[in-house]
């Protein structure tokens, strides 16, 4: 597929609305939540069409583990009868070459949902035309507060030898600067995102990617996630075109 001008290189998504969409349908929530898996499955097919090779979303955080407990196991049992589709050998994702990894605090994950995330991870290592990253059991100040502790940790000697030193001239900013915190972040090595999209109108982050966000577009439609078609994110593309030139001088002298 052609487009005219630049496409994002990073596009990520808050899939807000869907219990929202499965109240307006008269359906159970859980199917709202099918309805809004079927959505990404388009919506990665046409990204990857339009030429978008990063492609993020936010698919449960950490606050997510506070709503009811029948709702957290509802959507763990279809994240993992989900992730088992997006694996199988002729899945879109294999299909396209698209590599999956979950970023977030996976430990926060329960047995069988870690195995088959760990499995979804293994099994697509070897593709390489695009990348899907799902956040899971993630909040940015997660993220950033475990990169800072293994930013620390890593240089542990260091800190060590300046305490014993005792010099006065305690240079923590030294040894410890942006570049090493990327380096510990769930999202290490993945360009930060030229645009973010949150479904359903709402212009919070929500605690999602804040540090990879400095630069970045936040466009909001206002149709819900099960409701997002090819045209939104065309609508999407454009209003990243007509900001292109504010986001690449940011970032020039970031
Ligand atoms: C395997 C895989 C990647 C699965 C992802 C499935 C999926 C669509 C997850 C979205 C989860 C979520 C908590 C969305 C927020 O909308 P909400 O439900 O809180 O909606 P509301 O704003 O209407 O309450």
């Amino acid at each position: 597929m052609h487009t005219k001008g630049p496409v994002p290189s990073h596009i990520a998504f808050i899939m807000d609305g869907n219990r929202r969409y499965a109240k307006k349908k008269n359906l159970l929530e859980k199917d709202g939540y099918r309805a809004g898996f079927s959505v990404l499955i388009n919506v990665l097919r046409y990204c990857y069409e339009l030429g978008m090779k990063q492609i993020t979303v936010y698919a449960f955080s950490i606050d997510n583990f506070k709503r009811r407990p029948e709702e957290v196991q509802s959507l763990m049992e279809l994240m993992q009868e989900k992730i088992d589709e997006l694996i199988a050998e002729e899945s879109i994702v294999n299909r396209l070459g698209i590599r999956i990894y979950f970023r977030g605090n996976l430990k926060l994950l329960s047995e069988p949902v870690r195995s088959s995330v760990e499995m979804a991870m293994a099994k697509t290592a070897g593709n390489s035309k695009a990348v899907l990253s799902v956040c899971v059991a993630y909040t940015s100040t997660d993220e950033i507060a475990r990169a800072v502790q293994e930013s620390c940790e890593e240089k542990q000697d260091e800190i060590r030898e300046q305490d014993a030193s005792n010099t006065g001239n305690y240079a923590l900013e030294q040894l410890i600067g942006v570049a090493d915190i990327d380096r510990h972040m769930y999202m290490a090595g993945v360009p930060d995102p030229d645009v973010i999209i949150r479904t359903s109108g709402g212009t919070r982050l929500s605690n999602f990617l804040l540090w990879q966000s400095a630069h970045c577009l936040l466009y909001s439609p206002r149709a819900l996630w099960p409701e997002i078609s090819f045209w939104h994110l065309v609508l999407a593309i454009i209003y990243f075109q007509r900001n292109y030139f504010y986001v690449k001088e940011k970032k020039k002298q970031a």
